[in-house]
């Protein structure tokens, strides 16, 4: 029989328009293997949760064996490799660059592209910083070069006996997010089928409004962009194809500004008086939230957690502090409000809130991730400006007219707190702390 070749799954966890699985089978036999990787940011529990299931359906349809292991992945690739006599490939990511760069340099490993629609190098030699003249960029390219997205290729398995499964626990609220979860490549097309026969109603504002729901399976990589894209552009959804360059858009911009997550892109927004900086903890680093150290008492350490369990009486802020409890989501509207709520008018650092949508979103990525959070506080590229606090109250009226999303999450309205920060004047408190650092 042929030298095997190690596909090393990452975020590209399907058969179908795999370009790493397609050029292997082309070689000859096939194994898959996942690396829970120790090194650089753990995955957060909530996608950790996902990542367990998608890796359960991936080994279920995938027909060759797929090894788990946790470690660092420089130690584990090679050494497998060596033992296997195989060769290696994967699909790009665009992150922990300096990992792969390694276990390419000692395996020779091949690499392919099929997590974003655009490469990071190619839409323009000088990356955009802005959304739009991206956007126009990006689609040109896809629609002269429309992607051709590959077949699930006939895998020949390795033969290498039964294969290691390494299983992290699941997080205490599992229950409630396999309520609303499905994860797995076949559940990923199931979507998709599901939002394009609906995709003429897709509205991303009114909080009842119709959204592919998406974003988990493609943090995933369960499903293509480019099958999402084709199918969009097929069904004239431009408006949802738009977001799909977003998603492109925030890799780019991550790939190119490696430290998004913990540092402000605009480097004015380090002399920001933030009620709350992450690094001014003692104890704290950048790579980990030394929260154990913390004076629990503080006032703004009640305010964050009382942000996190929906209990800062904005009753708009609380639905989506809830739904994102109970289900892993929240709605993208919400997601501004709720970071404009905690970044603008409770003053508390946009890292605080970045790490905990990281621990609990069943899609936390790490480049839409940081460059929203970074988008909300006004401190990013392309970012909402500053002085654009949203108004809970005034949004919920507008996307939630009959409050409905609101009733949803929060039916329990007995008991509810009474607001933490008064809308208006914490409003006006965060514009006089932008004004000391506006004209630097
Ligand atoms: C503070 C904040 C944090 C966020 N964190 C994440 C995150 O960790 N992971 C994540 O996938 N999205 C994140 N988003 C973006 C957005 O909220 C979700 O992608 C969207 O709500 C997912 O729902 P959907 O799949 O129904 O989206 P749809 O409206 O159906 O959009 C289709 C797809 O486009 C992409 N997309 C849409 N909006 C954005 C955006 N603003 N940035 C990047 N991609 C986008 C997603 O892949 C999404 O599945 C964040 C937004 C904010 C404001």
């Amino acid at each position: 029989m042929s030298t095997p070749t190690i596909v090393w799954f990452r975020d590209d966890l399907r058969l179908a328009d795999n370009a790493a699985l397609t050029w292997a089978t082309e070689r000859g036999p096939v194994v898959g293997l996942y690396v829970h990787e120790t090194v650089g940011r753990g995955i957060g529990r909530a996608a950790a949760w996902w990542l367990r299931h998608s890796l359960d359906a991936l080994r279920e349809s995938l027909p060759a064996p797929l090894i788990e292991l946790a470690g660092d992945p420089r130690e584990i690739v090679p050494r497998l490799a060596r033992e296997l006599g195989a060769a290696v490939t994967w699909n790009r990511r665009y992150h922990l660059t300096d990992i792969d760069a390694e276990v390419k340099e000692a395996t020779g490993a091949v690499s392919h592209p099929g997590y974003l629609l655009t490469e990071p190098w190619d839409v323009r030699a000088t990356p955009y910083r802005v959304f739009t003249p991206f956007f126009n960029a990006a689609r040109s390219v896809l629609l002269d070069a429309p992607p051709t997205p590959l077949p699930v290729p006939h895998i020949t398995p390795a033969d290498i006996g039964p294969a290691t499964v390494y299983a992290p626990a699941e997080p205490a609220w599992a229950a409630s997010l396999a309520q609303h979860n499905t994860p797995g490549e076949g559940a990923a097309r199931e979507q998709l089928k599901r939002f394009i026969a609906a995709s003429a109603d897709y509205d991303n504002n009114a909080l009842d409004g119709v959204t592919s729901g998406l974003s988990p399976h493609l943090r995933f990589g369960e499903i293509s962009p480019a099958e999402v894209w084709l199918a969009a552009v097929d069904a004239g959804a431009w408006a949802f194809a738009r977001q799909l360059l977003w998603r492109d858009f925030a890799w780019h911009r991550y790939y190119h500004v490696p430290d998004m997550a913990t540092k402000n892109v605009r480097r004015k927004f380090d002399r920001f008086d933030w009620e709350w900086t992450p690094n001014a903890v003692p104890g704290s680093t950048d790579a980990a939230f030394a929260h154990a150290e913390m004076d629990p008492g503080a006032q703004h350490m009640k305010e964050l957690a009382a942000w996190q369990s929906g209990r800062t009486g904005i009753p708009l802020v609380d639905a989506g502090m809830r739904e994102l409890w109970a289900t892993g989501r929240m709605h993208n509207r919400v997601r501004m409000v709720s970071g404009s709520w905690l970044t603008k008018n409770l003053g508390i650092h946009w890292r605080h809130g970045e790490e905990w949508f990281w621990d609990t979103l069943v899609d936390a990525d790490a480049a839409s991730n940081a460059f929203n959070w970074q988008w909300v506080a006004g401190s990013g590229d392309d970012a909402a400006p500053y002085f654009r606090i949203f108004n809970p109250l005034t949004q919920a009226e507008k996307f939630d007219p009959h409050g409905s999303y609101v009733a949803r999450w929060l039916p329990d309205t007995a008991d509810y707190s009474e607001p933490m920060a008064d809308v208006k004047q914490s409003r006006l408190r965060a514009l006089v702390a932008y004004d000391d650092i506006k004209n630097g």
